[in-house]
């Protein structure tokens, strides 16, 4: 059909008796809060002072450390401020300590070789950094017959701690398998005897290499008591950026109320806090700050205009749609629908105030490549919608290349790189973005894969384009139970292959990498236990507060 008649369709459809399909999604859960609760707070100076204080202590400890050379200090503490979700103003001392830990690494596993506790700690601290020590450090911990030493069993803190380094495996690394099943098995029998069981229920729950950097700094915040100017510093930090956070919350609320989205696409979830938590995965420190709401406001119009392809609009109001987005130009929303408009207008105004605001920095470049991730999430949407209409239940290859797409990551990841306006963000940096390299499509699989063993049934019975367990189980002729339990293992090796880039000898600058990472933890914490983002009364509203509501009492 040519466009002129689509359109002509399209208006007739808007009288006609169109069989549009329903999801009974839950209205916001937060509503005006952050309006309300945010217009009251402003920065506190003595705590700033305090902040800047205790920064100064930490620098002094962590210089004291480094310059003896004492490894297990330095280790102890840099997986502290880690944890404690502080080492963010320490990126390059704590950068320099690794290092010199690297370089020296040799010694150390003469020096520590019973230690698992400690041995797993180093080699965790440092791939994390991208560096890649060899798993074979573990193998002296095995017996004769081959398996983990019997004795290792009773060690709850070296478990733990083996746990969470084998997260951080390659494809092949066999021992670190090994490790996961050992410690997992040890660290269950233990945990109802145990002093550190609530760490380690949290642990078996989400690993920390999967988890959410803030929910687990807070979570550690909470049963941290070593060092108590530690802890007083990680608090009044922790409490200075939800502050800021929940500013930044009052003012994209603003924005997603004026436009009023809930009232004109009332058939589309409303789930603008989820969006901003969503991001706050990705990145939370306050340089951000201008970035976190931009992304959120474009993660947020994709969930609408995901509802819209998959849920409530016509194939010929999706085929308008997608016109209109290729063209990306005010007179294009004209021709849509009016609901369509309402989220056509709000995408190109986000996208042109990105664009002022990287003019004045210089980064003017970045804008088509902004644009083309959008168009190309749009795109493999239509494609769906085409499937769905068409009945069609393509290959599983078929299916994962145009679902890769779909997830919304190798969008998320252009912007998010475009966001951080470091230096680094060249060109080249953006040609390799935009081609969907193996981290954003391995993080991007991950959100696929695991968004489907979670929703393909609720979808299935709305009536929605194909999953991923569907093509599967027609492809190769196998039970759902099956497919699910192939599709978890391509879960697991696209974890391996994201931490095979991080840890790369040659990786990319770290700023193009973590977004991908920090994607992929996301679908960790929001999709563990059912859709927990179009669903999110339960758990998701519970983090969210933790995260965003509540300070941490001193
Ligand atoms: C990462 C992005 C852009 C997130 C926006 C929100 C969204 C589309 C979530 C997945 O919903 P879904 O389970 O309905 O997704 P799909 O339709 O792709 O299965």
């Amino acid at each position: 059909m040519d466009l002129k008649s689509t359109l002509q369709s399209s208006k007739e459809s808007k009288n006609a008796e169109v069989n549009r399909r329903s999801s009974n999604y839950h209205p916001s859960i937060w509503g005006d809060h952050f309006i309300m609760s945010s217009n009251d707070i402003k920065p506190d100076q003595e705590i700033e002072k305090r902040i800047e204080t205790l920064k100064v202590e930490v620098e002094k400890m962590l210089s004291n450390a480094a310059s003896k050379f004492r490894i297990d200090e330095i280790i102890t503490l840099v997986d502290e401020l880690q944890r404690l979700g502080v080492a963010y103003h320490f990126e390059n001392q704590i950068k320099e300590a690794l290092q010199s830990i690297y370089i020296n690494s040799n010694n150390d596993v003469k020096d520590d070789h019973n230690d698992l506790y400690k041995v797993a700690l180093c080699f965790r601290l440092l791939r994390q950094q991208g560096y890649k020590v060899s798993a074979d450090k573990f193998k002296k911990f095995k017996d004769e017959k081959g398996e983990f030493k019997a004795t290792l069993a009773n060690d709850a803190r070296a478990l733990l701690c083996l746990y969470e380094a084998s997260h951080m495996r390659v494809q092949g690394e066999d021992i670190l398998e090994e490790a996961i099943e050992f410690t997992r098995k040890h660290l269950q029998s233990l945990i109802s005897t145990c002093q550190l069981a609530e760490q380690i229920k949290h642990s078996l729950e989400i690993p920390l290499h999967r988890g959410m950097p803030r929910l687990e700094a807070r979570h550690y915040i909470s049963i941290y008591f070593r060092n108590e100017m530690l802890l007083e510093f990680a608090k009044l930090d922790f409490n200075h950026l939800q502050a800021l956070h929940r500013r930044e919350l009052g003012d994209i609320t603003r924005w997603w109320k004026d436009i009023d989205f809930a009232t004109k696409l009332p058939f589309a979830r409303d789930r603008l806090v989820e969006c901003y938590f969503w991001i706050l995965g990705v990145y939370f420190e306050p340089k951000y700050s201008i970035t976190r709401k931009f992304m959120t406001k474009i993660i947020a119009i994709a969930s609408v205009i995901d509802d819209i392809y998959d849920v409530y609009g016509t194939l010929e109001e999706v085929k308008l749609f997608t016109r209109a987005i290729e063209r990306w130009e005010v007179v294009a929303g004209n021709e849509l629908p009016n609901y369509m408009q309402v989220c056509y207008f709000a995408l190109l105004d986000v996208v042109k105030e990105m664009e002022d605001n990287l003019v004045n920095k210089g980064l003017l470049y970045s804008m088509p490549y902004a644009k083309e991730a959008i168009k190309s999430l749009v795109r493999t949407y239509f494609v769906e919608a085409k499937w769905f209409n068409a009945n069609y239940l393509p290959t599983f290859e078929e299916y994962v290349e145009n679902s890769t797409i779909s997830s919304g990551y190798p969008m998320l990841a252009v912007e998010a790189l475009i966001g951080l306006e470091d230096v680094t963000i060249t060109k080249e940096a953006l040609d390799w973005a935009i081609s969907v390299p193996k981290i954003i499509r391995s993080s991007s699989l991950i959100a696929r894969l695991v968004d489907d063993i979670q929703t393909y049934k609720v979808e299935q019975e709305r009536g929605d384009a194909p999953s991923s367990v569907q093509c599967y189980m027609q492809q190769y002729d196998v039970s759902e139970e099956e497919a699910c339990k192939r599709i978890k293992e391509m879960v697991e090796t696209a974890w391996m292959n994201i931490n095979e880039e991080i840890q790369d000898p040659n990786h990319l600058p770290f700023p193009w990498l973590l977004p991908s990472l920090n994607l992929a933890r996301m679908m960790v914490v929001l999709y563990s236990n059912g859709d927990s983002y179009t669903n999110s009364s339960g758990q998701t509203k519970d983090r969210i507060a933790s995260l965003l509501v509540l300070p941490i009492p001193k």
